[in-house]
């Protein structure tokens, strides 16, 4: 990678800018190059996109969220002292977590299988555009390869990223009616950690590029890295909206997914909830705390059921947006316990509510 990214307005940055100046310039290449100015996200937030073009995003950007550790791993290495190795190792965990079913990846697979997805499939990335690896292998090559100034000036974009997840979120779950809010917990957190990393990026930038060389080489990478977010969203209208090609081995709509299936009943009528339900409490029943009786209490139209601490610290979690899945690893959180058995408990807690008619999904 020798040969150099043309870097904007070349006249302009001839002189030496002065920190706030070299911020606008930073903040200027955002406002005009950022993704969120991309037709295909304009589409995605406004509700104009199908099930299965919302699902070919969420399939090929798992391939960019799998691959920021990656990257970040990459420029961890080239940090010459601990003190930055420290801050930055922080982005690692971030997206990694510090066990098994933690961390940013793991939401992401979450996300991809809450639009439908086997989580095999979307962890195998067997369907994601070539163009989506191509631009993303770029970012983990120019970081690896570039001046760490470059490397780190890269991240950037994350200056912008809080304002698009916002827009995302709020448009997303206003617009389709099979995204839920559980979906999305993976931008919940970038909403914090986004602005931390791009505070200390923005800081290390403006403190290292002190000749113009040096700040156009940082203008230069921010806006190359926009052009990598930018290209993943081109390749994905031309292959899913217009024209709508869909090159060879790409996902084609219909591949990857778990078979939807029809709602389970058991004898009575009742449906039976499985893991990845989201139940609620129907309309007309409540928990409540009866002071009189000192315990709590799930009240129904002419029937009360009396609650042990157990279905307390589940029915305090069921509020219509969480799964049983999600239910029970916060509960194992919380407990310390394993996540599997709480879910297995909690289906047999919350079938028998269900049967009674005191919980439906
Ligand atoms: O949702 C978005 O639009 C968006 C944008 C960006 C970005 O601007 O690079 C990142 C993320 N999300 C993100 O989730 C993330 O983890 C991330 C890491 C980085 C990076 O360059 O190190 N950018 C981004």
């Amino acid at each position: 990678m020798n040969a150099a990214f043309p870097n904007p307005g070349a006249d302009e940055t001839q002189r030496l800018l002065s920190p706030e100046e070299l911020e606008a310039a930073l903040r200027d290449i955002g406002a005009r190059r950022y993704h969120n100015l991309h037709p295909f996200h304009r589409l995605l937030h406004d509700g104009k996109l199908s099930k299965d073009q919302v699902r070919a995003w969420a399939l090929n950007r798992y391939y960019y969220q799998a691959m920021i550790p990656v990257k970040d791993a990459a420029l961890l290495a080239r940090l010459p002292d601990a003190s930055l190795r420290r801050i930055w190792r922080q982005r690692i965990v971030d997206h990694d977590g510090d066990h098994e079913g933690d961390g940013g990846i793991e939401r992401w697979l979450k996300l991809a299988e809450g639009v439908g997805f086997a989580r095999d499939y979307v962890l195998s990335t067997k369907g994601i555009l070539s163009a989506t690896r191509f631009s993303v292998d770029a970012y983990v090559h120019f970081v690896s390869e570039r001046s760490l100034l470059e490397a780190i000036a890269s991240s950037l974009t994350e200056m912008f990223s809080p304002t698009i997840i916002s827009e995302r979120v709020a448009g997303m779950l206003k617009n389709y009616d099979f995204i839920t809010k559980e979906t999305l917990a993976y931008f919940d957190k970038r909403l914090t950690q986004a602005p931390r990393d791009a505070d200390f990026a923005l800081d290390y930038v403006k403190r290292h590029a002190t000749t113009p060389e040096l700040q156009r080489a940082a203008m230069g990478a921010l806006t190359f890295k926009c052009t990598v977010l930018w290209t993943q969203l081109d390749a994905l209208y031309f292959a899913y909206v217009a024209p709508g090609m869909i090159p060879p081995d790409a996902w084609q709509p219909g591949e990857g997914l778990v078979q939807e299936t029809a709602p389970v009943r058991a004898p009575g009528g009742a449906v039976k909830l499985v893991a990845g339900d989201v139940p609620r409490l129907p309309r007309g029943v409540r928990m409540r705390f009866d002071q009189a009786r000192d315990k709590h209490v799930l009240l129904a139209p002419e029937r009360t059921f009396d609650l042990d601490d157990n279905a307390v610290a589940v029915l305090s979690l069921v509020d219509g947006q969480r799964s049983v899945t999600r239910i029970a690893e916060q509960l194992a959180e919380t407990y310390a316990a394993d996540a599997k058995v709480i879910e297995t408990d909690i289906l047999v807690m919350l079938n028998d509510l269900a049967e009674k008619r005191v919980l439906e999904r």
